[in-house]
Order: C-alpha cells, then structure tokens, then sequence
C-alpha cells in the first residue's frame, strides 16, 4: 500500500453496514492529507425493496435507484449485502469521472471488546477474534464484518480498517464498567462495553468550538437515533454510558427495549417458554417505540401521530432519557452541559424541549426559540447547564482514523526500506 503525497485523486471508502441497510461516504484526500467529502448516500431496506442513494457534499442528488421487493420465484430474490456491495463498487466505478483511486476502506464495527480500543488494519486474525465478538451484537456486528469479507473479495489487496464503537469507553474507570457479578464471569468478558463511540468521539473533538467550559468539565451527550444511548464525558473523556454489555441496554430504541429487570427474562423462558432466539427477537426488535405504540419504529412517525400508543410511546423514551441524566449527572458530580446529536437529537425540537423540561431541576433553561430554530444552543444565556445541538458525523470519524492508520503505515514502511 502506498499513499503517495501530491496525488489529488486518491479517496477513502467509510462503510458503515447495518442489519438492513449499507451508508457509505467517499472522502478525497488531498496533497496535505485533508479529507474532502465526494458523497455519501446509502442502500436502505435490504432484503425487501432496496433503495440506494447518493448526494454530494452540497446535499445534490448523485444517483437513485429501487429494486423490487419479494416477488415469487423464479424472479430474481430481492437485493442483499452481497448485491448492495456489488452494486457500490459499480456505481463507484462509473461515477469516477476525475480518476480518483481508492486508497482504502474503513469501517465501522460495533464491538472491539476488551482487547481493541484503537482502530486496526484489518488482518485474518483481527477478522476470526471479531466474529467471536457476534453473540456480544447480534444485531450490528455480523453486517458489520460482512462488508469487511465483501470488500476483501470484490477489492482483494485494498487495506481495510476497523473502527470501533466501544473503543471511546475504554477510559471510563473499572467501576463504572463492572457489573456486580462474581469475578469467574466478569472474567470472561461480561462486563459494561459502551457503544456509539465514533459518534462520542466526534462530537469530543468538536465540543471546545462550541463551549470551552463544558469540553474542560462535565457533559452528558445524548446521541439520540435508532439506536440511542448517552454517555457521560469529564473534560472529553469517557466516564460512563447508558449501553451495557450489549447495544440493547439503557434507553428505550427504536425497536429495543433498554433497561430490563434481569428478572423479566427469567419469567418469559420460566413462564412464557420464550427460547433464547425468541427473547432475543423480542429485545432487539419488537420492542421500543415499535413494541410500546405497535405503530413505528421511526420517531417522525409517531411524533405526526395523534394516537395514544404513539403519545405514550415518546414519553416513555423521554422519561427514560430523564432518569439516565440524573444518574450520569452524579457519575459526572454535577452537570455543566448536556449535547443533544443524531436523527432525533438533531431534528426532534419537541423531544428536545421535553427532556430539557424534564433536566430542569439541572439547571437546564431552555430557550424556546433557539431550540425551534435548532439550536446550535438552545440554553438561555443564564441557564446553569448549557444545552447544544451538535451534529455528528461517525463517518468523518473514521475516515480520519483510516487515513491516520495508512499515513502511518506507509510512514514506517518508507523508515524501514530507508535503513535497509
Ligand atoms: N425531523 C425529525 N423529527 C423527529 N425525528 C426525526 C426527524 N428526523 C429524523 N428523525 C428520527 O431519527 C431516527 C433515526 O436516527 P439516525 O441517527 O439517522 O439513526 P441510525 O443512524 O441509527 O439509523 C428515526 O427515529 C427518525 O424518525
Ligand atoms: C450501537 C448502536 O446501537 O448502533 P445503531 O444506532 O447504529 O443501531
Ligand atoms: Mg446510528
């Protein structure tokens, strides 16, 4: 691999693979090594009627595409991993008017476990120790090395890296990762992980642009999307997070329930005779805002919804938010700011206004129009707890560190052939 300084052409690949859905970003590279986004776009709803999109950097459309959905045999099955990577490449390929060669790819990958807490060049044994890892997040992490087999096939000899979700909680201190179990299990790596730290991990990096203070002291950020989670921050630094051992802990999801008495599994296997594939399909997926209002995962559904299911649904997700700020408040001893990010965080001003309402006694003080207008701060200049909407951007994240692990390796390998 090289990544020779001065060519304008060279690009990064950021895949970040889903259940149902492949986004991607292209990055240019430039002569300083400065990332420049070419687009970004994704195939939603895989494995049904698979839509794929692209915009530039200015948010103009760059391509659309619908393939159909289900149809009987002998009609082609609908679009896949497999076909979404295919198709990627392709479109890539036809849409590389300037030349631009592609340098590497990373990706995202939701669980490092214990033993990675930096991102990696992909090799076969980093590969064969992730897939131990699928049982920790059943619902991300077997998409996610997928797209890594996927591209090592299609694009053999092209550098991969992986970057990981719960690496941003590795500093959080031992008692906030333990549970309270005897020492044999935690040994075998049960143990609170942490995730969305790509999505920390920028919005870190962006904080001191915003509010000095807070990045110097105490922040809760609320990264509010389908998956959702909040992690506490001491001058950037991770302390604690709503996520447990698996990305179906703390908040209520778009189809995950979140925190669960232990004791409610043990009556579904004992009682209700739920096999472990059975509790695991109704965690991950059919509960949440879907299980709670039976109407939609998708909270701009809900939120245009007059039903009552719908009603209890959302105030249920708040009231939960509400109680996870308090706690990560005093894991933090005291609050200077809270960060709201991702679909919702961003785009909900209603969601925001009720959790502020509900932070009040944390000092927060809305400011009713700033939050309307979104922000970035919806705090009142006396509040004494800021509130920010901040936008994040996990994809930039690892386009930085994927181009970070390359300059890097082509650093050592030029040091190396110079002392031969
Ligand atoms: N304007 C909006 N109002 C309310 N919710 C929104 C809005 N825009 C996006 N969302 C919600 O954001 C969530 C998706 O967040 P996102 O961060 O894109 O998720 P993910 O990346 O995990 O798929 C969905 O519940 C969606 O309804
Ligand atoms: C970790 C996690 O929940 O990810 P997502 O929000 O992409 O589902
Ligand atoms: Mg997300």
């Amino acid at each position: 691999m090289s990544l020779p300084h001065g060519s304008s052409h060279d690009a990064l690949l950021v895949l970040n693979a889903g259940s149902s859905s492949l986004k991607f970003s292209v990055y240019r590279v430039d002569a300083d090594e400065q990332l420049h986004l070419l687009a970004s776009g994704g195939i939603e709803e895989l494995g049904a009627a698979a839509h794929f999109w692209a915009k530039n950097s200015r948010g103009e459309l760059l391509g659309e595409q619908r393939w159909p959905g289900r149809a009987p045999a002998p009609a082609p099955g609908p679009l896949g991993h497999s076909g979404a990577i295919d198709f990627l490449t392709e479109w890539l390929r036809e849409h590389n008017g300037g030349g631009m060669r592609l340098i590497g790819v990373g990706h995202r990958v939701v669980h490092g476990g214990l033993s990675h807490s930096a991102p990696e060049l992909v090799t076969p044994e980093l590969l064969s120790y992730l897939q131990s890892l699928v049982p920790l997040a059943p619902l991300h992490q077997p998409h996610n090395l997928l797209a890594i087999r996927l591209i090592a096939q299609r694009l053999p000899g092209l550098p991969q890296v992986a970057c990981f979700d719960t690496a941003f909680h590795r500093t959080a201190p031992g008692v906030s990762q333990a549970f309270a179990l005897p020492p044999t299990i935690t040994a075998k790596g049960v143990r609170r992980y942490g995730f969305h730290g790509l999505s920390y991990e920028y919005i870190a990096r962006a904080l001191p642009d915003y509010d000095a203070q807070a990045a110097a002291g105490r922040t809760v950020v609320l990264h509010l999307g389908n998956g959702a989670s909040m992690c506490a921050m001491q001058a950037c630094k991770s302390v604690a997070s709503s996520m447990g051992f698996t990305a179906v802990d703390g908040l209520v999801m778009g189809s995950r329930c979140g925190s669960l008495d232990p004791g409610v599994l043990l009556y579904l296997m004992d009682e209700l005779k739920m096999d472990a594939r059975a509790v695991e399909r109704l965690l991950y997926k059919e509960s949440g805002l879907l299980g709670v209002s039976g109407i939609s995962s998708d909270m701009r559904a809900l939120s245009e919804s007059q039903d009552p299911r719908a009603i209890e649904a959302i105030e249920l997700f708040v009231y939960r938010i509400g109680r996870e700020l308090g706690s990560l408040a005093a894991a933090l001893g005291g609050l200077d700011a809270i960060v709201f990010t991702a679909g919702i965080g961003e785009h909900s001003a209603p969601v925001r206004a009720a959790i502020c309402r509900a932070a009040a006694w944390l000092g927060v003080e809305l400011d009713e129009a700033a939050n309307l207008a979104g922000g970035p701060r919806i705090s009142t200049t006396g509040s004494r707890c800021a509130a920010w909407v901040i936008p994040t951007n996990e994809e930039l994240t690892i386009a930085r560190h994927c181009l970070a692990l390359l300059s890097q390796q082509e650093e050592g390998t030029r040091h190396e052939q110079q002392h031969a």
